[in-house]
């Protein structure tokens, strides 16, 4: 397979990348199911670039329902070292606009059904994951984003739900007396599962609503949110153009060695199957 190094997940109403040229639709297998669809390839700005609609065409997908392994696995089979994930989010701060950008630096989770690990079935592993983003992605998704005339807000903390229904009020002013600053249902599985298998993951958010906490403004509704997406999908797919020519093969952050302290389990012990599952992911390790 040819390798592809950067990686573009799109949300809620981003399902596709027209400026692709030279696509190849591919369906890739894991040992983890299937991904959400087939990942379009294609070169934009001259770089070979990974793109996969999170809830699939036509997003038949719920949040809850995602393969989040699959996906990730599925770009770590090109090679990838880059997201970028594109994602719709309401906004719990008055500051925070509808139509404004927001490039999280921390997740709260708030999910309860998800599998956000490859690890197990005798092989343990503990990632760090207190920056759960990568500083330099994220800091050059800023950057282009500005570039293009955005309002960006740098840093913030993205609650992530578990869905599909959206907050209760009482919850959404909760989340805001946390200190939350977007509320989305997707992102935060996606990080993690990134950060396991070395891959560098930043959040483009794009900021659709005021939840249901705000007096003065409408309670969110799907309808809105897509209203809005198709307003800014146009912003975002520039801000993606871009980032791909700044993105650097040489990589300085903590993601690229990610997994180099975290294998706990005595080498000895771990079960051959599982070695044989997860070799994309740990081979080099196991030597
Ligand atoms: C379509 S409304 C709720 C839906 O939108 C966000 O999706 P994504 O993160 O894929 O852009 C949110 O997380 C929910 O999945
Ligand atoms: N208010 C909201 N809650 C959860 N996910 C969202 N995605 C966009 N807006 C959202």
């Amino acid at each position: 397979m040819a390798e592809v190094k950067i990686g573009v997940i799109g949300g809620s109403g981003l399902y596709n990348m027209e400026a692709l040229t030279d696509i190849e639709h591919i369906k890739v297998s894991t040992p983890f199911g299937d991904p959400s669809d087939d990942y379009i390839v294609g070169t934009l700005e001259g770089v070979r670039v990974a793109f996969l609609p999170r809830h699939g065409h036509g997003h038949r997908i719920s949040p809850s329902e995602l393969n989040f392994r699959a996906n990730i696995y599925g770009f770590k089979t090109f090679g990838v070292e880059h997201i970028i994930s594109v994602s719709a989010v309401g906004s719990l701060k008055e500051h925070i606009h509808p139509l404004d950008v927001v490039v999280p630096d921390q997740f709260f989770d708030r999910t309860r059904e998800r599998v956000s690990t490859f690890f197990g079935h005798g092989l343990v592993a503990h990632i760090a994951f207190a920056d759960p983003v990568c500083p330099n992605l994220s800091e050059l998704i800023y950057q282009a984003a500005v570039g293009q005339g955005a309002t960006v807000h740098k840093g913030g903390t993205y609650l992530c739900m578990e869905g599909p229904a959206f907050s209760t009020r009482g919850e959404s002013n909760v989340y805001r007396q946390w200190g939350m600053d977007i509320i989305g249902m997707t992102n935060l599985q996606e990080a993690k599962l990134a950060r396991e298998a070395e891959i560098c993951y930043a959040t483009m958010a794009m900021v659709t609503d005021y939840d249901c906490w705000h007096e003065e403004e409408e309670d969110v509704t799907v309808e809105a949110i897509i209203q809005n997406l198709m307003k800014n999908a146009e912003l975002a797919k520039k801000v993606i153009r871009s980032v791909i020519p700044n993105i650097s093969g040489e990589r300085t952050c903590i993601c690229a060695n990610a997994l180099q302290y975290a294998l706990i389990t005595d080498r000895k012990s771990i079960p051959e199957e599982t070695k044989q599952r997860l070799d994309l992911l740990v081979g080099k390790y196991l030597k």
